[in-house]
């Protein structure tokens, strides 16, 4: 652990663009979204080699970044099981969502990645396990809606998805404790290496994004889009539709 004076620097900044100042500040507004209610979901920033992380068990909305524990990446050893930390506050530990926030940062070469408990994310999965008619009901479709525009096409690829592109998101079955999820968080990275998402069944969403603007926004248009789908099922109206894709003719 580095000294106690270097420790406290690395969580303490005038910046509000700090990810010690940030994590507790977006961790306030996604409360208000009900995302990390009840102490559950979070979100993690990695700045350089540097990897912030909330502690454990706590109010989300209630942190200060002198709650924020801090490692560094290049310290740490794959599978990333056992941690080193920079600086670990003592009253708590980190974030039981450690492992998949790095499986983000390192699979993903992410910046931010944001958990939560969603109620719409739960409802997609619910949804889909309501629909289990093989390998197709653990992951979440849909087309032919502005708000999937809010993508990135993919690690390495230039630009947004298209309209008429149809958004996947794959779903991994809950496990008793947060870190077994890891190892099923990475299959899902490995089968869609495309994707910015993975739904947890009955749990919630792990979101991911280059930096912390694109992790945010990408949650928020997926937040959007559970909250529609599951509105569009109550309709009868299917997430994927065959809208043409000529454009319509000028008045
Ligand atoms: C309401 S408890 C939720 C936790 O078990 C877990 O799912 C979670 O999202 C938050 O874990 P935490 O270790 O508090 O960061
Ligand atoms: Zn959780």
């Amino acid at each position: 652990m580095a000294s106690a004076d270097s420790a406290e620097q690395l969580v303490c900044s005038t910046d509000p663009e700090h990810p010690a100042n940030l994590i507790p500040s977006l961790c306030a507004k996604f409360w208000t979204l009900g995302w990390v209610t009840g102490t559950g979901g979070g979100c993690s920033i990695k700045d350089d080699d540097l990897v912030y992380i909330a502690p454990s068990g706590v109010q989300k909305e209630l942190i200060k970044n002198t709650d924020i524990y801090v490692l560094s990446l290049a310290a740490q050893e794959p599978p990333y099981k056992h941690r080193t930390y920079l600086r670990s506050p003592p009253r708590h530990k980190p974030s039981q969502c450690t492992p998949l926030f790095l499986a983000a940062f390192t699979r993903r070469r992410a910046g931010c990645c944001i958990h939560t408990h969603s109620q719409w994310a739960v409802l997609v999965t619910l949804l889909l396990e309501q629909d289990r008619r093989g390998a197709g009901s653990n992951v979440f479709e849909i087309n032919n809606m502005e708000q999937i525009k809010g993508f990135g096409r993919g690690l390495g690829r230039q630009g947004n998805l298209g309209y008429h592109d149809t958004l996947r998101i794959p779903v991994i079955e809950n496990t008793p404790h947060e870190e077994d999820l890891t190892e099923f968080l990475e299959a899902a990275m490995d089968e869609y290496p495309d994707t910015y998402a993975v739904l947890v069944r009955r749990h919630g969403v792990y979101v991911w994004g280059d930096d912390v603007h694109k992790a945010k926004t990408q949650c928020e248009s997926l937040d959007y889009l559970f909250q529609l789908a599951v509105e569009m099922k109550k309709l009868g109206i299917p997430w994927i539709s065959n809208v043409p894709r000529v454009a319509p003719e000028r008045p």
